[in-house]
């Protein structure tokens, strides 16, 4: 018998260490959940944006996937970057029958406004990948090409979430609000009520990689057993506290700080 509650994610990397696997990572570590990953591009980028990409072929992703299925059971996964259609259809053939929960970040657009998957794969993802997650979590930005409106108040996010759960087939979503003004409010819709998530917000530039951190923390807290709604009020404290943590290193939008159950300050 496994113990130790493991997950696995499938994403882009980032160099600088800030977002994508790394970012990941480092946050399954800090949550004690065993981590894995698949990588399907690699990025070359860091604080300030994105230089070069190279994408991953697809049978090499799939071996990759095969490594970890054959091998090493896990509770729950994320998917994040999947730059195109062909990447996006080979995971949805493994990943289809696996009957734990799938955390999608619909990765479209980095913080520093570099796009990271193809026009075409939008729809893909939209009408494919979406109607198999147990949770969605999209910005602003990307939940408005998922339901091709604008969102502009806290009603049309609450909209939103609820669109893409009865019109989309998602299982759940997570509409965040770090792009909107004012404080941090996330709202969750799994089918029934609407949840509220909100945190003050920091007036801070370095919230490099804060989507990817949250829906790592969300796959960790879900791989450990937690209730939906439970994994996400303790995934909104840890990106919180990574964001007040956050690094003032680089040139750009700097780090959050996954090392928040440090005892000691690093500053
Ligand atoms: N300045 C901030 N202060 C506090 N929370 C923030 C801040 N910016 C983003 N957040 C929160 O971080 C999480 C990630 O949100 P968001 O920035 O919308 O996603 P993404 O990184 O995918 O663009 C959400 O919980 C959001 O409310
Ligand atoms: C490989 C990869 N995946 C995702 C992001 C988005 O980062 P953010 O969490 O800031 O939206 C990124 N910059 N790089």
């Amino acid at each position: 018998m496994h113990h130790i509650p493991a997950a696995l994610t499938i994403a882009g990397t980032d160099p600088s260490g800030g977002a994508g696997i790394q970012a990941d990572l480092k946050t399954f570590q800090e949550l004690k959940t065993y981590g894995m990953s698949i990588i399907t591009s690699v990025v070359a980028q860091n604080t300030t944006g994105v230089q070069d990409v190279q994408h991953i072929t697809v049978p090499m992703i799939k071996q990759q996937l095969d490594s970890v299925l054959s091998d090493i059971p896990f509770q729950a996964f994320k998917t994040g970057m999947l730059a195109n259609v062909d990447i996006m259809n080979a995971i949805s053939n493994k990943i289809s029958g696996l009957a734990i929960p799938y955390i999608m970040d619909p990765v479209m657009v980095t913080t520093s406004g570099d796009t990271l998957i193809s026009e075409d794969s939008r729809d893909y993802l939209r009408e494919s990948l979406l109607p198999l997650t147990t949770l969605v979590t999209p910005n602003v930005p990307e939940a408005e090409v998922i339901i091709g409106e604008t969102i502009e108040t806290s009603e049309d996010m609450q909209r939103a979430a609820k669109r893409i759960v009865h019109e989309f087939g998602a299982g759940a979503a997570l509409v965040k609000g770090g792009h909107m003004q004012g404080k941090a409010v996330d709202f969750l819709y799994a089918g029934e009520k609407m949840h509220t998530f909100s945190a003050e917000r920091i007036d801070t530039k370095n919230t490099h990689g804060t989507g990817c951190t949250y829906s790592a923390a969300i796959t960790a807290y879900l791989s450990q057993g937690y209730k939906l709604s439970d994994a996400v009020q303790q995934a909104k404290d840890f990106v919180t506290a990574a964001i007040r943590g956050a690094f003032s290193i680089g040139h750009g939008s700097g780090p959050t700080n996954h090392w928040v159950h440090r005892t000691e300050r690093v500053t």
